[in-house]
């Protein structure tokens, strides 16, 4: 069984029974449920409705649903076999699941790549088809995995080499934005997966003169990301944390760093620390909108205080998240969604007696029109740190440029 038992694990895949179950992200926090996943078309809704979401995990649970598709091929007699051609185009009809977030792509067309080398459009589907596909699919889990552990250990040192060179002693606090841990990839995560491995190894008595004591996840409105999957892995791996609304970031920033000029012993914020859906060439990265205006807060109290008190924005994914092909953030698709996200919330009735059925409220004017852009693009001017599995985490040079073709 492919997973992290460590941690929650959204994406559950049999490799010797050939079965796919993820976790019902919607039901989260107040129930664990796992749904099938059969073919395409489950994984194509399940994306959709956002019952998986984040990057890594989107991808890894199309690419899964694509071994999904072809073994239940295996079973068809051979009159009743796809053709490759149909395959293709079911790949090309999941990538429009959710546009923004490129690994679903990359790892689409990957797939699609690899199949063409070896067959012709109007070849059926069979044995070989399959094997292909499920070596793909269990190596890109298992690279996301290892990433993600390496993606930890390499935030834990530029955070680390940060707060050395800025002589800061005591407790610090991070603030996040949306889900990055084990939900939204194979497990750890990316920007939660860096708060988890500095949370484990930069703990009070780890030596050092610093510390991290507190993580204030944001709401990440209107889908509740942050409130509804961070909260719950913090509570999970039993990380102290805050919920604050994504409009509080700035005024909790000023408080606590107003506080700490007075008492020691206050953690103020010193790193913001997001995921991303797409990283361009440049560094523009497209992720959970809120997420620019995280950057620009971390950026006014860059300017507008002392050494001591400078925050770092930094952006945690996998190479997978990288696009090439696209040169600036203007060039990323936004993906919109359904209005009905912003002017209603769904959730259970809490009542006496425990978690009760779903239900709708309205908290918008009926029938307002309304903007749902589900990512915003941060420009690379106003990062401090790409952080990938490579070692050596991103930084700006003398020009205000990433290089992250190296
Ligand atoms: C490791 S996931 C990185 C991003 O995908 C995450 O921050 C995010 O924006 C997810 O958005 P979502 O719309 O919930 O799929």
């Amino acid at each position: 069984m492919t997973g992290d038992a460590k941690t929650l694990q959204a994406i559950k895949f049999d490799r010797d029974n050939i079965t796919l179950d993820i976790l019902d992200q919607l039901l989260i926090p107040y129930a664990t449920k796992y749904i099938s996943i059969e073919s395409i078309e489950d994984a194509f809704q399940a994306i959709k409705l956002m019952q998986v979401r984040g990057a890594p995990a989107i991808a890894i649970v199309g690419a899964f649903s694509i071994v999904m598709e072809t073994y239940s091929n295996l079973k068809k007699s051979q009159e009743k076999s796809r053709t490759i051609d149909d395959l293709v185009k079911s790949i090309h009809y999941l990538i429009t699941a959710r546009p923004t977030a490129v690994n679903l792509s990359n790892a689409c067309l990957d797939i699609e790549k690899l199949i063409l080398k070896e067959f012709k459009k109007e070849d059926s589907v069979d044995q070989h088809t399959f094997d292909i596909i499920y070596q793909y699919s269990v190596a890109l889990y298992d690279d996301d995995l290892n990433n993600n552990f390496k993606i930890g250990d390499n935030g834990l040192r530029y955070i680390t080499e940060t707060l050395k060179a800025q002589n800061f002693t005591g407790p610090f606090s991070i603030i996040t934005i949306c889900n990055t841990g084990s939900l939204a990839t194979s497990g750890h995560g990316t920007a939660l997966g860096i708060i988890r491995t500095v949370f484990n190894k930069l703990s009070k008595d780890a030596g050092e003169k610093f510390w991290l004591d507190h993580v204030y996840p944001c709401e990440t409105r209107p889908y509740n990301q942050g409130a509804r999957l961070t909260t719950y892995e913090l509570n999970y791996e039993g990380i102290p944390s805050t919920l604050i609304c994504d409009s509080m970031a700035s005024s909790l920033i000023s408080t606590l760093s107003k506080q700490r000029k007075v008492k020691n012993l206050i953690a103020p914020v010193k790193f913001i620390i997001a995921g991303a859906d797409r990283i361009v060439e440049n560094g523009d990265t497209a992720n959970k909108i809120g997420t620019f205006q995280l950057s620009t807060i971390a950026n006014y109290f860059n300017s507008n205080s002392d050494k001591e008190s400078g925050i770092k924005f930094i952006i945690a994914a996998p190479r997978t998240t990288i696009d090439f092909k696209t040169k600036t953030g203007d060039g990323i698709i936004i993906e919109e969604r359904p209005s009905h996200e912003l002017t209603t919330l769904n959730g259970p009735v809490l009542t006496n007696n425990g978690v009760g059925g779903k239900q709708t409220v309205g908290i918008a004017t009926p029938g307002i029109d309304v903007w749902n852009p589900a990512f915003d693009v941060t420009p690379h001017e106003l990062i401090d740190c790409i952080v990938t599995e490579d070692e050596n985490v991103f930084v700006k040079n003398s020009k205000g440029e990433f290089n992250l073709n190296v």
